[in-house]
This record gives structure tokens, sequence and C-alpha cells, in this order.
């Protein structure tokens, strides 16, 4: 879907909405990995087509951890009940697969260093220096370690991600629900806002919800399917967004 309104020029962006995993830091990989993991043997011991890559970016990428294990088993029709939160990694339920990999995402989280992408963090730096309200809108419950992890949890005014999300009730991506009220918690409204993102779910938020200037970040999506989605604007690193916003003030 494209959106049929111009795009609010980026110079004219007065919040950014930021995602997290693979738009500020590099753990998109980190989730993809643990995805893996967990239904590359899962699938195998059921006999049916095998787990691929590609089943991440279709089915599970900037998804919520449970509505992806939903969606994924949903492509090779297996039904498993729903169970509870606090199922246990070994339970053969939707929220027990989905903790069974969060136990290995946190396994690779603590195994290795998070550093945000070098051109996430100038255009961060730089959009904050012009006095832009800037926020995270993931769909992650880890969100907040990384965002210590990766040394930028104090840069944010505001953060909705998947635990903050869970308690308002808010659907996740690609509802837009979730980037609504992160600019609403700005006090903006979101034509005056820039949705960044990675994910084609994510994408579809920012087209869903109208926002004034939807950017998709290619890290291995593609430029064609961000586009499709409904991105204004493709980029395969922010500090190509450098040129497109002035040294003026947002306010
Ligand atoms: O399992 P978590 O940490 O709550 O994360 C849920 C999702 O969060 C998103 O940010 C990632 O793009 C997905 O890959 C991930 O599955």
């Amino acid at each position: 879907m494209t959106s049929q309104t111009p795009p609010t020029r980026l110079a004219d962006v007065r919040g950014w909405l930021f995602d997290l995993d693979g738009v500020l830091t590099p753990t998109a990989d980190v989730h993809m990995r643990a995805w893996s993991r967990l239904f590359a043997p899962y699938l195998a011991s059921l006999a049916v087509a095998p787990y691929e890559d590609a089943d991440y970016y279709a089915h599970i990428d900037g998804r919520p951890r449970y509505d992806g294990v939903r969606s994924l088993l949903t492509s090779r029709s297996i039904l498993r009940p729903e169970g509870e939160p606090d199922d246990s990694e070994s339970a053969d339920t939707i929220c027990g697969l989905g903790n069974r990999k969060d136990m290995v995402f946190r396994d690779i989280l603590r195994s290795q260093k998070v550093a945000a992408y070098e051109g996430s963090r100038t255009f961060l730096d730089a959009v904050l220096s012009r006095g832009c309200s800037v926020a995270v809108v993931s769909s992650s419950q880890n969100a907040q370690l990384v965002l210590s992890a990766a040394g930028l949890d104090d840069r944010f005014d505001v953060v909705v991600d998947g635990a903050y999300a869970s308690a308002a009730g808010l659907a996740g991506k690609p509802s837009p629900d979730t980037f609504l009220h992160a600019a609403n918690r700005l006090s903006l409204a979101p034509s005056a806002c820039a949705v960044v993102e990675d994910a084609v779910s994510g994408v579809s938020a920012g087209a869903a919800g109208q926002f004034g200037h939807v950017v998709g970040v290619d890290r291995g999506v593609g430029p064609r399917a961000l586009r499709e989605a409904g991105a204004h604007t493709v980029v395969s690193d922010l500090a190509e967004l450098l040129p497109l916003v002035p040294p003026i003030a947002c306010r």
C-alpha cells in the first residue's frame, strides 16, 4: 500500500519515532538468530517445510513475540494452544515457544557487546541537537535492555516497547497503535512525525497511521518490499538522511 497524500518534508518533521532492532542497533540479527535456533529444529521435528531466513522477514520481523510465533506456525498450518505468558520454555504453546526464543535471545545478548549503528547514533544526535522530539517504538520486551546496553537509554523522551504496549493494551505492529500512542505522548500530530523502520510490518504501521513521513531502512528486506509497504524514502544507513534535515530548530 502506498500513501496517497504527499509526505511531510523531512526538514519539517518535528518528531522522530524510531524502531529499535535493526534501526538504531544491529540487534535484528540477534533476534533473527534466536528465532532460527527455535524454529529450525522445531519445524524439522514436525516434518513440515524447513525454516528459512525468508520466514523471518515474512512472518516475524517487527511483530510482538507471540504474534511472530502465531504467524510462523500459521504459515505451516500448525495449530497450538495460546498458553500463558508465564508458560515454561518447554511448553508446546504459543507462549512457551516464544519464551524459548527469548531464553536464546538473552543468552546471545549476554555473550556479545551491543553498539548502536554509527550512522543511527549520528542522525539521532543531529535531530536531538535541532530540538526535535524523539521516541523509540519497538515491539520487543527487551527494548530497555538493548537501549541501555547500547548506551542510548538517556536520549529518548518516550519509549513504547513490547512490555509497555502489552500493559496498555495496544495492538502491535503492523497496527499503527504503538506509533500513534508515541506521537500522542510527544504531543505531536502524526503528520508532524516520521516513522523510521526496517521491517515491513513496521513500515505498514507507519503507512496505516498516516504519519508525515515513513522512512524504510533496508537491512535485508529489500527496498522494493519497503516501498510497497508504504515507505516514502528508503535508505541503507540513517546518515544518508543528514543532508535532508537542515540545522534549524524543530520548535
Ligand atoms: O521477543 P522480544 O524481545 O519481545 O521481541 C519481539 C520482536 O521485537 C522486534 O523488535 C524484532 O524486530 C523481532 O524480531 C522480535 O521478534
